[in-house]
């Protein structure tokens, strides 16, 4: 017997579908009804690391009657780029892909942006299916529609907003998962917690050992708290006007840091510094109290995650963040707390106190 699995709603906006997010385990048995009657053939896209998986899934949608193929991506950021993207696309060209067949990705953040995109851009969008198999996936990448590639100037610089079908969260995925991976997407969960949902911080320092294993006491109710905080977020605010900026705190310098380490640094590792780096600058800008920006470096540094990064780098941080997506103009603007999960937007902040913010990061 499996208990039945956690189902978090995500509303329909801007004229895009309702769909749900399915916490639990053995979830494989929902893609038939996500798949749809219309579909004759799949995509399996998935990584280098879950071949495994990937072969066998094409397998068993091969038996229930579908044209199933299996694409292989590059492990990780190396699948985020045209190159890759265009591979796909030619692998479904060749396969005769129709408006009515369906994109599958399985796998990490990375694996679930690029079988997104490639639905979105394939035929001008195609049905797909997210089925994240990483922390950090399930929390936060798969859920929501943003799908995107890197271009050599920066991270998800080509993207589309495409919402899955469905998501299916299958946690047994989540016991091959590298440690190193595993605390990464603890990131974006912790995240989570400071921009709307502080019971995630409670969790987290009660037990930081315990939120750093997937047989931890709390993993399921911190992955679905961390899913709901976006669910609600997503559901009001598809395409990012405004309200969803929310999620991209500590990203603005998270994505120079990863660029800037041409991708060899996690994400969430690089969201990490970037959350210590956002929570400095409100303390700077007289917006966020000193209990709550200590909380930040405690926490993070609870679970094994970056508080710092190289000081040499600066100058070079700052030019890649002015084509951050929430930059308007010359405008830089970054998400900040005015108190625990009360995140807003700090717009052109004065370039010293930008330096000083920094300072309390640099290495
Ligand atoms: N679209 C969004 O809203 C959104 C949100 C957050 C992050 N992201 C993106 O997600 C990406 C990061 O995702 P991630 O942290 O999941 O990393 P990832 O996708 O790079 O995966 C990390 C590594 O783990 C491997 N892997 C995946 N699942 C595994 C498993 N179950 N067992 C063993 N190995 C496994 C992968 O092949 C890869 O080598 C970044 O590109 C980030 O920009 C997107
Ligand atoms: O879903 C969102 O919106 C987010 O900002 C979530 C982020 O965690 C995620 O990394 C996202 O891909 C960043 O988006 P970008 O628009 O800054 O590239
Ligand atoms: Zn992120």
């Amino acid at each position: 017997m499996t208990d039945a699995p956690t189902r978090i709603h995500v509303g329909g906006s801007a004229g895009a579908d309702p769909y749900d997010v399915l916490v639990g385990r053995q979830l494989l048995g929902e893609l038939p009804e996500l798949i749809g009657h219309q579909a004759k053939r799949v995509a399996v896209l998935h990584p280098e690391a879950l071949a495994t998986t990937g072969e066998a899934l094409r397998e068993d949608l091969a038996g229930q009657g579908y044209e199933a193929i299996a694409i292989q991506l590059p492990n990780a950021e190396e699948a985020k780029t045209a190159e890759v993207a265009a591979y796909c696309w030619k692998a479904l060209g060749q396969t005769g892909f129709t408006r009515t067949d369906v994109v599958i990705g399985v796998g990490g953040g990375a694996t679930t942006d690029v079988a997104g995109f490639v639905a979105a851009t394939w035929l001008r969008g195609v049905r797909w299916i997210a089925v994240p198999t990483t922390v950090l996936g399930m929390v936060d990448a798969a859920v929501g529609g943003k799908t995107g590639i890197n271009t050599a100037e920066g991270k998800n610089l080509v993207g589309a907003f495409h919402p899955p079908a469905g998501v299916l969260c299958d946690l047994a995925a989540l016991d091959s998962l590298p440690v190193h991976d595993y605390v990464s997407g603890l990131a974006e969960v912790i995240k989570a917690g400071f921009i709307a949902d502080p019971a995630i911080l409670d969790l987290i320092e009660g037990d930081p050992e315990g939120a750093k294993r997937p047989d931890g006491p709390h993993t399921a109710e911190l992955i679905e708290r961390a899913i709901r905080v976006k669910a609600e977020v997503v559901s009001s605010d598809l395409k990012e006007s405004g309200l969803r900026e929310i999620l991209n705190y500590g990203h603005t310098l998270a994505h120079a840091i990863e660029k800037n380490e041409r991708y060899n640094w996690r994400h969430g590792a690089a969201v990490s510094v970037g959350m210590v780096f956002a929570a400095e600058l409100g303390r700077i800008a007289g917006r966020l109290d000193d209990a709550t920006a200590d909380r930040h470096r405690a926490v993070l540094g609870s679970v094994g995650l970056p508080l710092t990064y190289r000081g040499d780098q600066w100058p070079k941080l700052l030019e890649t963040m002015k084509v951050d997506k929430k930059s308007r103009g010359d405008l830089l603007r970054f998400i900040v707390l005015d108190g625990l999960a009360k995140p807003t937007v700090l717009e052109g902040p004065d370039p010293a106190m930008l330096l000083a913010a920094h300072a309390e990061i640099a290495a």
